[in-house]
């Protein structure tokens, strides 16, 4: 099979039926089509769970019933035939004929009546359906409800822009390795391959990217010179800022981006914990190609009984997991995988992870709360409550409305993703 509209027709099934992760889908159906239409496989499919809700609010007024059962994948050819006429810039005729032609090889040959008719109609209608889904909330933002009133709640001046910025594509980010290449010595190196980039004095071991381009193209991206990086997650070592000969714990470290960091800061001894196996590879694997070494251990971060040898740490990371929804650019199949009621499921587990791994730090020693979610529950008042449980944590102001009631730093989708960060001292 090599036609891309019906791979990612059969792809966002498998996505918002089947409830399966975009990035496990994705790499699947990209080894189905040819190495040229890669790009564009990854644009439809992102492009259609960006605008999910209102794909689906046009194909119920186009449509006299919703296609189901054996022929629910055509529902998503539809999706994927709308959102080229609506968002890209394919000439409506090669859009509505590509799309068309799907059904050949989806086997579906009596469907091109309907598939074509909805298609132009669309084209007809565009700019009544447009305003009708406007008067929707949940079209309109192409958000699911829940989230849109979390955010209401949470950010009440400037939760729109937060959708909005959920809805644009993610820039690229390079961290720097500080034990190969200084910033501006790798930045040269990225100006004699034309590749285009800015800096932002916030963040000392990035380059942003003019436009995301691939790894290979990197100068000396094999030997580790640089890795990919949002600048939010590059603050997390900065923010630890680990010294030598010190013991660091990076409690949930894969695919360990933040590990690498830590090492490349300081020499010190880090033990990367991650409760996934498979992932811990990741860990060794980004080592390896840094030339770092840690200590790799699966475990449970929320029982350290497991697998902690009762040695206490300088530092820890508790980069916890978490709702995930300030990387929703990055991830658009989040908004559809993720219900309400995970983030009470999601802030249980990270208060027993903080109450269970508190222990393990010295007196004198700094954690650093992390998570990419925007969610007050997972970041403020999971911190707040913290604090207020025990007197021996003390918060580390990271900026000038840092404090016990309201503690931590929220970062908002923009240049960076989404990410919160708290640092708490332990009293002796
Ligand atoms: C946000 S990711 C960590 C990203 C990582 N710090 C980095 O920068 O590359 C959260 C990680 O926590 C792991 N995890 C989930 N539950 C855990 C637990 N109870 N104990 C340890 N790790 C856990 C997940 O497997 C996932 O790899």
């Amino acid at each position: 099979m090599s036609n891309v509209r019906a791979i990612a027709a059969q792809t966002l099934f498998q996505v918002v039926d089947k409830g399966v992760s975009l990035s496990t889908q994705l790499p699947i159906a990209a080894k189905l089509v040819a190495p040229k239409d890669k790009a564009l496989l990854q644009n439809i499919c992102y492009g259609v769970l960006r605008y999910l809700p209102s794909l689906e609010h046009y194909c119920q007024k186009l449509l006299e019933q919703p296609l189901k059962g054996k022929n629910r994948v055509f529902q998503f050819l539809l999706y994927v035939g709308i959102y080229q006429l609506q968002h890209m810039r394919v000439p409506s005729h090669a859009a509505v004929a590509e799309t068309v032609n799907a059904l050949a090889e989806l086997r579906a040959p009596g469907l091109k009546g309907l598939i074509n008719a909805i298609l132009r109609n669309f084209q007809r209608q565009q700019a009544e359906l447009e305003a009708s889904a406007n008067e929707i909330p949940v079209c309109k933002y192409n958000h699911p409800s829940w989230f849109i009133k979390a955010v209401q709640a949470g950010y009440p001046e400037s939760w729109e822009s937060l959708l909005e910025a959920n809805q644009q594509q993610a820039p690229m980010w390079l961290r720097v390795n500080k034990r190969q290449n200084s910033t501006e010595h790798y930045a040269d190196q990225l100006s004699e391959q034309a590749i285009g980039f800015s800096q932002d004095e916030r963040f000392v071991d990035g380059l942003l990217l003019n436009a995301p381009c691939d790894v290979d193209k990197l100068p000396n991206f094999s030997v580790g010179a640089c890795s990919v990086q949002d600048a939010a997650a590059q603050l997390a070592a900065r923010l630890l800022a680990p010294e030598n000969g010190e013991r660091v714990l990076d409690a949930c470290a894969a695919p360990g981006g933040k590990t690498c960091h830590l090492l490349e800061l300081a020499d010190c001894d880090v033990v990367a914990i991650d409760a996934d196996e498979i992932r811990l590879q990741r860990v060794e694997d980004n080592l390896a190609r840094l030339s770092l070494s840690a200590h790799c251990l699966q475990g449970d971060a929320s029982q350290p009984d497991d697998w902690w040898d009762g040695e206490q740490f300088d530092r820890i990371l508790l980069d916890v997991p978490c709702s995930a929804t300030g990387v929703i650019r990055r991830h658009p199949d989040i908004k559809w995988l993720r219900r309400a009621s995970d983030i009470e499921d999601l802030a249980l587990i990270q208060r027993k992870i903080l109450n269970n791994i508190w222990p393990l730090l010295k007196a004198g020693g700094t954690l650093l709360y992390a998570t990419c979610s925007v969610l007050p529950a997972e970041n403020r008042n999971q911190v707040a409550a913290f604090l207020a449980e025990h007197t021996d944590a003390q918060l580390v102001p990271l900026h000038s409305e840092d404090t016990e009631t309201t503690p931590g730093m929220q970062l908002l989708p923009g240049t960076t993703d989404g990410f919160y960060y708290a640092k708490l001292f332990k009293k002796n």
